[in-house]
């Protein structure tokens, strides 16, 4: 069976990753590419490394009126650019958004697709979430859904890789030598992800989120996102890991691990690593959770959405092992 889909923001980050991934997908075959600058250049020339059978695609300027016959688009856009865009896309083609125009928006379903693939499934519009939130999220789902911490006194630190900032960059902060050999803290008590975070949380938790803390910090590697999450709860280690291994049980792309998790063992994959560290004496959890942030937080991510909302088995082209070292 083959399935016709498209990556418009096929030049980025997110969409260069959602290329090499269905270059390999054995229901998926790329039949159109889309952009803004990179338009009128052929595969080949943007990813020199492209298999022969892709090499001549020509990539068009991006206009949803003039579609070839599509059944799924995939829509790797800066948030703000592409909602009068898609909203414009026929009803017959399905469409995963891995920017952030359309989470918790009517009529899009919030593609969290470790924690709830049934709302998924019969879905033609799916919102990936954002890196941050769902490293955060799948890492915190367990404990929220068995209520071994409080909702409203969560605390995320998080580093991530500068691909996350995608190659338009906006300014001059993400070039070689400003970020090399340097961290910074960015975002402070504002960034765009914390309604996404706040409102899930809240779904997942039962209670008020209002207390949440999130600050973001920038690292000098190219891939990878680390959250480290501060909670009130006496639950002990073993509690939560045991709550997250039943939470997760079966779930092909998680892995809870004791020891604490690090970026290098999701490169390149759509896996989601968590582990847990608690002191019930000082009411303390310490939940850690590791994606790719163009894995599962962008383009592996949307792969399995596509997958869910395609009615393929949902490990279509991700089972293979992350990048090591
Ligand atoms: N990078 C990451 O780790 C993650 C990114 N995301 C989200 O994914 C989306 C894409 O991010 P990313 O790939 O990093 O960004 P990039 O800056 O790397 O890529 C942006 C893409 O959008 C295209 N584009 C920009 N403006 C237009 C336009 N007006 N019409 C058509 N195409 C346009 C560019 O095409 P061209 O070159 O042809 O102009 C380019 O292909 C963003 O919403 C981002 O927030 C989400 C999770 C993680
Ligand atoms: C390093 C860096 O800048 N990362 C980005 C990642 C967010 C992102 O990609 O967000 P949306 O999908 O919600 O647009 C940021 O923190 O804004």
């Amino acid at each position: 069976m083959s399935i016709r889909v498209g990556i418009v923001g096929i030049s980025g980050f997110g969409g260069g990753e959602a290329l090499r991934l269905i270059a390999a997908h054995p229901a998926f075959e790329l039949v159109y590419a889309a952009g803004e600058g990179s338009a009128g250049s052929r595969l080949v020339d943007r990813f020199p490394g492209v298999p022969h059978r892709l090499a001549g695609l020509v990539i068009e300027k991006w206009d949803p009126a003039a579609l070839p016959d599509l059944d799924l688009l995939f829509a790797s856009l800066p948030t703000g650019t592409s909602a009068e865009a898609l909203a414009r896309v026929p009803e017959t083609v399905k469409i995963v958004d891995i920017g952030g125009d359309h989470r918790h928006v009517e009529g899009w379903v919030y593609g969290l697709a470790d924690i709830w693939p049934d709302r998924i499934r019969g879905s033609r519009r799916v919102a990936n979430p954002g890196c941050f939130p769902v490293a955060t999220l799948n890492t915190l789902a367990p404990l929220l859904a068995a209520g071994l911490i409080e909702p409203g006194n969560i605390v995320i630190d998080a580093k991530t890789g500068i691909s996350g900032a995608g190659r338009g960059g906006g300014d001059s902060r993400f070039g070689y030598a400003e970020t090399n050999e340097n961290l910074q803290p960015y975002g402070l008590l504002q960034h765009v992800h914390m309604p996404e975070m706040e409102t899930t949380i809240e779904q997942l938790g039962g209670g008020s989120a209002a207390g949440l803390v999130f600050t973001p910090h920038l690292v000098p590697m190219t891939r990878g996102l680390l959250v480290t999450i501060y909670c009130r709860g006496s639950a002990s280690t073993a509690q939560c890991l045991d709550a997250a291994r039943e939470f997760y049980a079966d779930r092909p792309f998680v892995r809870v691990t004791d020891r604490p998790p690090q970026t290098k063992w999701a490169s390149g994959s759509n896996l989601s690593f968590m582990s847990y560290a608690a002191d019930p004496d000082r009411n303390l959890v310490i939940a850690m959770g590791v994606v790719d942030n163009l894995g599962k937080g962008a383009a592996g991510h949307a792969v399995q959405n596509a997958n869910l909302i395609s009615g393929l088995p949902e490990t279509a082209g991700l089972e293979g092992a992350p990048v090591w070292p």
